[in-house]
């Protein structure tokens, strides 16, 4: 395990798309310069070496990070994701993020974020494991249910946190319940966390349109990305009245403007992989960039980082978008889209409805005590409910000069920067 220094980080462009984001919620909150510098850099940097015996004998080295970035407001929380073009700066953005977006939130939790460098679709399901537990063994004594709770992010699930889950337990000589979230529901987890970042996407969604365009009831959606996210927030905006006109994946898009059958694209991808493979009633295909820009009323980007930018914004047609996935909008792209009269349900917000499920689950897992997920899902609504017309109604009568995201920053910022000076850090 080793730290990393601050210029192997500070040099990529989602890191500085996040301490961009500071620093205008910091003008905004009239915070003095040296507290941004505190804050832009996370508390802790690890690196780990992960060497794993592939089945056809061979070793090979991936390398994985965790960011710890703030623990004022308690222990860090986020997900770990598996992509082959991880870098630091990115796990550190993310991990960055994560602080606002548990500040936010209420919850008590600071901000963490893993990455291991790796196409998880090119390794075996035993090739996986090794790579899970060995990660996971070597940040062992930085994680902890009172230290670092990590959760799924991209292309990491329940089975991953069981590995997890079963690697530290071995490691600690206990079963560890609170050290991951949205583990399997034999394990302690909750169904409802499989489907709760994209049911609290679909739900900001759902306010958005209640507030700008008259209601969810018949708007037409596009959503890019159609993973953990994408899917269930489909689902939900299909059940309470939006037509879901395009998602797509890696493989491209699918476009029908009759509405696509939101479980029969779950199925197909379930089952080849690709959601390209639908077929169903006048589907055409298209491609992620065309998705971006369809005339649709909202639009949820659920894939990745950066895909609205200034080179697209201005031919984006929603007049709602709600991030399900981090940080998809550029400033840039964000200034251009509040010019046109965009609402932009920033991510910190968004996709909080996953984070939110996880600390449900972990507080629960502490307690010894279990609620149905018909029971997580109704609190889950009441809090994101509430958050979201927070933020929207402060932005309305403080910030309206400036996109939404200056209103959660300004709440989640403020409420981290509050906590570190009562405990006597700045
Ligand atoms: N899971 C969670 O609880 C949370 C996730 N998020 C964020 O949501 C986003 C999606 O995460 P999640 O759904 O969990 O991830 P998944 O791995 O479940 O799904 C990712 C989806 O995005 C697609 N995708 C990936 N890269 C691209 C690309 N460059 N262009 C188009 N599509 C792409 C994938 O395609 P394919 O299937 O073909 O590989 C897949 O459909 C991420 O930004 C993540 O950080 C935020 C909060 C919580
Ligand atoms: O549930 C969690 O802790 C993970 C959430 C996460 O990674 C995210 O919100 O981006």
């Amino acid at each position: 395990m080793t730290e990393i220094p601050a210029s192997l980080y500070e040099n990529d462009p989602t890191y500085q798309m996040a301490v961009k984001q500071l620093r205008e919620a910091a003008q905004l909150l009239g915070l003095p310069d040296e507290i941004v510098e505190v804050l832009r850099h996370p508390e802790r940097l690890i690196q780990v070496k992960i060497p794993v015996r592939r089945d056809n004998g061979k070793i090979e080295v991936y390398l994985g990070w965790r960011s710890q970035h703030n623990s004022a407001l308690g222990p860090y929380k986020g997900g770990i994701r598996y992509r082959e073009d991880v870098t630091p700066g990115e796990v550190v953005a993310l991990s960055m993020w994560m602080t606002w977006k548990n500040s936010l939130a209420g919850i008590p939790y600071g901000g963490g974020k893993g990455g291991v460098r790796v196409n998880p679709k090119l390794l075996s399901q035993r090739e996986l494991e090794e790579l899970s537990r060995k990660y996971f063994a070597a940040l062992a004594r930085n994680v902890g249910p009172d230290v670092d709770i990590p959760a799924p992010d991209v292309y990491t699930n329940p089975q991953t946190m069981a590995w997890y889950f079963d690697e530290y337990s071995k490691i600690v000589g206990y079963n560890a319940w609170g050290v991951v979230t949205a583990k399997p529901v034999e394990l302690g987890g909750l169904h409802a966390r499989t489907v709760s970042t994209g049911y609290g996407t679909a739900l900001t969604a759902r306010e958005a349109a209640k507030r700008w365009i008259g209601g969810i009831e018949g708007k037409t959606v596009a959503i890019q990305g159609f993973g953990n996210v994408g899917q269930y927030a489909a689902k939900y905006l299909k059940e309470w009245g939006a037509i879901v006109v395009a998602v797509s994946d890696r493989s491209g898009g699918i476009y029908d403007p009759n509405g696509i059958d939101v479980e029969e694209a779950m199925k197909v991808k379930a089952e080849t992989g690709k959601v390209t493979n639908y077929k169903k009633g006048n589907v055409k295909i298209i491609s992620n960039e065309e998705l971006l820009e369809l005339d649709v009323d909202i639009l949820i980007p659920a894939a990745t980082e950066n895909v609205i930018t200034k080179a697209n914004a201005d031919r984006i047609k929603a007049k709602v978008i709600s991030e399900g996935a981090n940080g998809p909008t550029t400033p840039e792209a964000e200034e251009i889209l509040h010019k046109k009269g965009v609402v932009i349900v920033p991510d910190i917000l968004a996709n909080a409805g996953g984070v939110t499920m996880s600390w449900i689950e972990w507080s629960h897992n502490r307690m010894g005590c279990w609620l149905t997920d018909e029971e997580a899902l109704a609190r889950l609504d009441r809090i994101m409910t509430h958050n979201f017309n927070r933020v929207f109604d402060d932005w309305q009568k403080k910030f309206s000069d400036y996109p939404m995201r200056a209103a959660a920053y300004a709440i989640a910022v403020d409420r981290v920067v509050r906590a570190m000076k009562l405990r006597g850090w700045i």
